[in-house]
């Protein structure tokens, strides 16, 4: 499991662990384990051209520390101080002691800050390597003027940009980038993750990931702001038949799905539920022919959710067009239900709320922008923040589908996030095959939470198989769900 904690929580972890240790030492640890970072990127530090961006408090302080050790190796290392006035004193020190210089104003050699600023872009367009050290953890809103024509140079230059504990400029708590930030090919960060880091739009800003470890894992509390599940863990999940199962035994997954206008809906919610673990699913609505004709094996009924027989999961709204009436049905049933796509529009959401049985929803941002009442981009901007409203508002599970999909627990408040996803999702018809698979887990057994996270991990890792580099449709995302499925046991 990869974790993210909020800000708040890692300084007050921070405060913990400092209080046992000689001072400095965790920012030499950081420093360390940022100077191997770098030193791996370059390849070769002998000789090298090294641009470290410092603004004022201790992320700054991390990035002159680390040049220091890179000079000391012999690269040739600049620093531009963005508040020469309020620079970390130790780490500047040691970085002059190492050899490094200081470009631009605040060199305390150049009298006119026009000068110095020439020279400071010269010397970032020849960098074989920036680092940047503006802001971290400390950082409020997007760039200030200066850092983001800085920023702007550095992108021009073309040079690699590795980011102290988050790339300057994004949010580390909500992933959300409301101004300039800086583009980094590789983020360094230190104790855990923030969330900023596993959530677009940030995620994007901070290019890979690499975690130092500083000890913080012992001083942090057990539950995270945000997890990120990986194959041990969606392994752990997924059911497996016994001895003694039967296909009643394994679970019934019921979808109401599909209409006279959108067959092709039902037979992909079907084809994921065919691939999810259930025993058996049935299929109630106008397009069984079609569900029959490409999955034989599927029941199929058109009395309508009540009278379909067991169930003990239902997935309804993909392609149902306006049916209401079934989505009211199948929200009366006392099972876990999943509603999506046209089913979300349908529902009546004070029934939603009041149900006693779990609810998975599944919207995109424009489905859940229309259930917020807000413009589909605020719900892009804001991701995290949307789907823990959403859970709130409807006390039920959120999974917000995107690049970056998340999953967001009423009762416990906990979200998790899945990003084994590809672009290539982004197809008609990939909805209604997450929302059968989820359906299926769902009616094996998981809790709300974990069918959506696990379903999301599994779809994502598909869409990445199905397409491999290439356009895919949705039909073969759900024929790569078996592949996707041995993968994540191994
Ligand atoms: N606290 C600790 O124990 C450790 C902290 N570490 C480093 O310390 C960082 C946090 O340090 P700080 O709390 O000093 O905070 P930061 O260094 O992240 O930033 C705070 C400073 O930046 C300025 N600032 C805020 N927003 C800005 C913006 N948008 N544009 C320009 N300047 C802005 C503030 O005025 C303040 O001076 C972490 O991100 C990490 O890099 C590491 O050394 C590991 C240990
Ligand atoms: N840019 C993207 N990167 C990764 N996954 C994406 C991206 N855009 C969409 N997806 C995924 O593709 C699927 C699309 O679902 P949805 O929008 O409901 O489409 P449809 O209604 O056509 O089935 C979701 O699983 C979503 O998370
Ligand atoms: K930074």
């Amino acid at each position: 499991m990869r974790t993210a904690y909020s800000v708040e929580t890692v300084r007050a972890a921070e405060r913990g662990l400092m209080a046992r240790l000689p001072e400095g030492a965790l920012m030499q640890r950081a420093a360390a384990g940022l100077a191997a970072a770098c030193a791996e990127l370059l390849g070769r530090v002998y000789g090298s051209r090294v641009v470290l961006l410092v603004g004022s408090g201790d992320n700054g302080g991390d990035t002159l520390y680390a040049g220091a050790r890179l000079a000391r190796r012999g690269a040739g290392v600049a620093a531009v101080l963005l508040s020469p006035e309020r620079v970390h004193a130790g780490g500047l020190a040691a970085l002059r002691r190492a050899g490094g210089r200081v470009v631009g104003a605040g060199s305390g050699t150049e009298p006119a800050a026009a000068a110095g600023i020439d020279r400071v872009e010269e010397t970032i367009l020849r960098a074989d390597l920036v680092v940047d050290g503006i802001v971290g953890i400390g950082g409020q809103g997007g760039l200030r003027p200066e850092a983001e024509r800085l920023a702007g140079v550095v992108a021009e230059s073309g040079a690699p940009v590795v980011a102290v504990d988050l790339p300057s400029g994004v949010d580390a708590d909500t992933g959300e980038v409301r101004g300039a930030a800086v583009r980094a090919d590789l983020t360094v960060t230190f104790g855990t993750h923030k969330p900023g880091l596993l959530v677009d739009p940030a995620r994007e800003y901070a290019g890979s990931v690499r975690l130092v470890d500083i000890g913080l894992g012992e001083v942090l509390p057990a539950r995270p702001e945000l997890e990120a599940l990986q194959h041990a863990d969606v392994a752990a999940l997924l059911p497996s038949p016994g001895a003694e199962s039967d296909k009643y035994r394994r679970g019934v997954v019921g979808i109401a799905a599909g209409s006279a206008r959108y067959p092709g809906a039902a037979v992909l919610a079907v084809s994921g539920a065919l691939r999810g673990g259930a025993g058996a699913v049935r299929y109630v609505g106008p397009a069984g022919d079609a569900v029959i004709a490409r999955f034989p094996e599927t029941l199929v009924s058109d009395q309508g959710p009540h009278k379909a027989g067991r169930v003990q999961a239902w997935v309804v709204g993909p392609g149902a067009g306006d049916d209401a009436g079934t989505v009211a049905e199948v929200l009366e049933a006392d099972v876990p239900v999943l509603i999506d796509a046209d089913g979300l529009r349908l529902a009546d959401l004070d029934v939603v709320r009041e149900r006693r049985a779990p609810t998975l929803m599944t919207p995109h941002a424009g489905e859940a922008a229309a259930l917020l009442g807000v413009a589909r981009e605020e719900v892009e901007a804001a991701r995290l923040k949307s789907v823990r409203e959403l859970a709130a508002k409807y006390r039920a599970t959120v999974l917000l589908k995107g690049s970056t999909t998340l999953v967001a627990d009423p009762a416990s408040g906990l979200v998790r996030v899945n990003a084994t996803g590809t672009s290539w999702l982004a197809t008609a018809g990939s909805g209604d095959v997450l929302s059968g698979l989820a359906g299926s887990l769902l009616a094996s057994g998981l809790s709300a939470l974990d069918a959506g996270s696990a379903a999301a991990y599994l779809h994502g890792l598909a869409g990445r198989f199905a397409a491999d580099g290439a356009p895919a449709g949705a039909h073969d995302v759900a024929d790569a769900i078996p592949g996707a499925w041995r993968d994540v046991r191994r």
